[in-house]
């Protein structure tokens, strides 16, 4: 029985760890990322959706795949851990439709259990989920895509319940927004209607077209795999498969510029950079950084000088994030620390989530230049120096550009509410420490 750390159950009220670290070592080594969290999440779910046995391999070792298999344990799959990383879950029969609220409430990705528990059972009951405070995180397209299927929806102030009485049809539906999840979502659902489903306007970040893949291994038939337009023939039996999740393409991106704004040389092994970091050296490049590529490897050389690249005419050169294949939501904070240490000026513009820039103040707190003209847009006027101080992550990917922002300023920095770092970066202290870091985790 997989055993769920009591913190995780608790993880609203848990969590007296900080991060202390003292800054100026060059982070250098050799460095393997971990598999995506955004593709283990998903694919997670995906297991419900065969009674037969599924195992995946290099799940990363973080506090969202946690809740997340203690989620599919509680519907009542079987979750064994076969090796460090490697996970054997069968959900031979189902026990409830109704995933555990508390559980449900601590991550954003738990709602992806809907889409399986459709497919297999017609019907589930999620409440609304919990995941990082970024903005709204709406789930209006998963629900109207689940409606083109012929889910009924009840909407209530604190959970949804969806039933698909007469089953799923098979629909060309064209989503409002190309969300990721709402995009996985339909199509596990889809896997499981009468006919052919259509999918347009469909997210394609790596870890939509990761599940999708398991999805044929499981013996479904997904066509487009990587585009915007996914055509799900529904109804195959599904049954087992074992797959390999693909390293974690944001905390590549992070530790590539945690390298260079540390000054040391890192190899970055398993790093995907033609599938995954086209877009991402297009951007890094804007700031002057530079890295070589070696085969699967990524290399950032050693003392790098950063430098913005203005845009053409002397124009204050823009960094964006887009949908897939464009620079990734969830490194624009990790841009935002690296523009600090470059010189030159560079306007950070984040228009998905309202929420994900109010953590500035944090790093004007420490000596950066920033100012936050609104919640999408901050001008970023480096090089700065930056000096430690006492922070609080207010999510994943502002907490590890505290991370960043810590490591090269001068003193001691500590970081509260680890917890959310935690959430999608595994033994981050531990594996800052073997690349030369002054990180410790204590208990406050
Ligand atoms: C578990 C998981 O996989 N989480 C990721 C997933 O979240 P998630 O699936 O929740 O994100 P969505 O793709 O649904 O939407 C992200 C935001 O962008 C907006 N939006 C999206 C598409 C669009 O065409 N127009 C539009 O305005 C949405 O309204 C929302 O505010 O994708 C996000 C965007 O890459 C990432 O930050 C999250 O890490
Ligand atoms: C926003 C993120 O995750 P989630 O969607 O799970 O909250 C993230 O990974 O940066």
């Amino acid at each position: 029985m997989f055993d769920i750390p009591t913190k995780v159950i608790h993880a609203g009220v848990q969590t007296m760890e900080a991060y202390r670290i003292r800054g100026g070592n060059p982070i250098q080594g050799t460095f393997v990322p971990q598999g995506n969290k955004n593709a283990a999440l998903p694919m997670i779910a995906a297991t419900l959706l065969t009674d037969q046995e599924i195992v995946l391999e290099n799940v990363p070792d973080i506090r969202d795949v946690q809740v997340m298999l203690a989620l599919v344990e509680h519907l009542g799959a079987t979750v064994v851990e076969e090796a460090p990383g490697v996970w054997r879950i069968r959900a031979e029969t189902l026990t409830s439709t109704r995933p555990d609220p508390a559980l449900c409430r601590q991550i954003r990705a738990s709602f992806l259990l809907a889409g399986p528990l459709l497919a297999r059972e017609g019907r589930a009951t999620l409440p609304r989920p919990g995941g990082d405070r970024i903005g709204r995180r709406p789930l209006d397209t998963h629900i109207y895509a689940f409606e083109q299927l012929g889910v009924e929806v009840e909407i209530l102030p604190d959970r949804y319940i969806l039933t698909a009485p007469h089953g799923l049809y098979g629909a060309d539906i064209f989503l409002p927004e190309a969300s990721v999840t709402g995009t996985e979502n339909v199509v596990m659902a889809a896997t499981a209607a009468q006919g052919t489903t259509i999918v347009r306007n469909a997210a394609a970040e790596p870890h939509v077209q990761q599940l999708c893949r398991m999805i044929n291994a499981m013996g479904g038939h997904i066509e487009g795999i990587g585009s915007s337009t996914l055509v799900i023939e529904g109804g195959l039996p599904l049954g087992g498969a074992r797959e390999r999740i693909e390293s974690d393409y944001i905390e590549v991106g992070s530790f590539i510029g945690l390298a260079a704004v540390t000054g040391g040389e890192l190899r970055i092994k398993d790093a995907y950079p033609n599938e995954h970091h086209r877009m991402t050296r297009i951007v890094y490049e804007r700031l002057g950084i530079r890295w070589e590529v070696d085969g699967n490897d990524i290399i950032v050389p050693a003392g790098q000088t950063l430098e913005v690249q203005d845009a053409l005419h002397g124009a204050i050169p823009e960094i964006k994030d887009q949908l897939w294949p464009g620079f990734p939501a969830d490194l624009t904070s990790i841009a935002l620390v690296l523009a600090t240490q470059a010189r030159g000026t560079v306007l950070i513009h984040e228009w998905m989530f309202e929420g994900r820039l109010f953590w500035v103040d944090k790093l004007i707190s420490m000596g950066a230049r920033i100012v936050l003209c609104d919640p999408h847009r901050a001008v970023v006027v480096g090089p700065s120096k930056l000096y430690g101080q006492e922070l609080t992550s207010p999510d994943i990917r502002a907490g590890m550009a505290l991370v960043i922002a810590a490591l090269c300023a001068e003193g001691e920095s500590t970081i509260y509410n680890i917890h959310q770092i935690q959430r999608g970066y595994s033994r981050l202290d531990e594996r800052l420490r073997a690349l030369g870091a002054d990180i410790e985790r204590i208990t406050v």
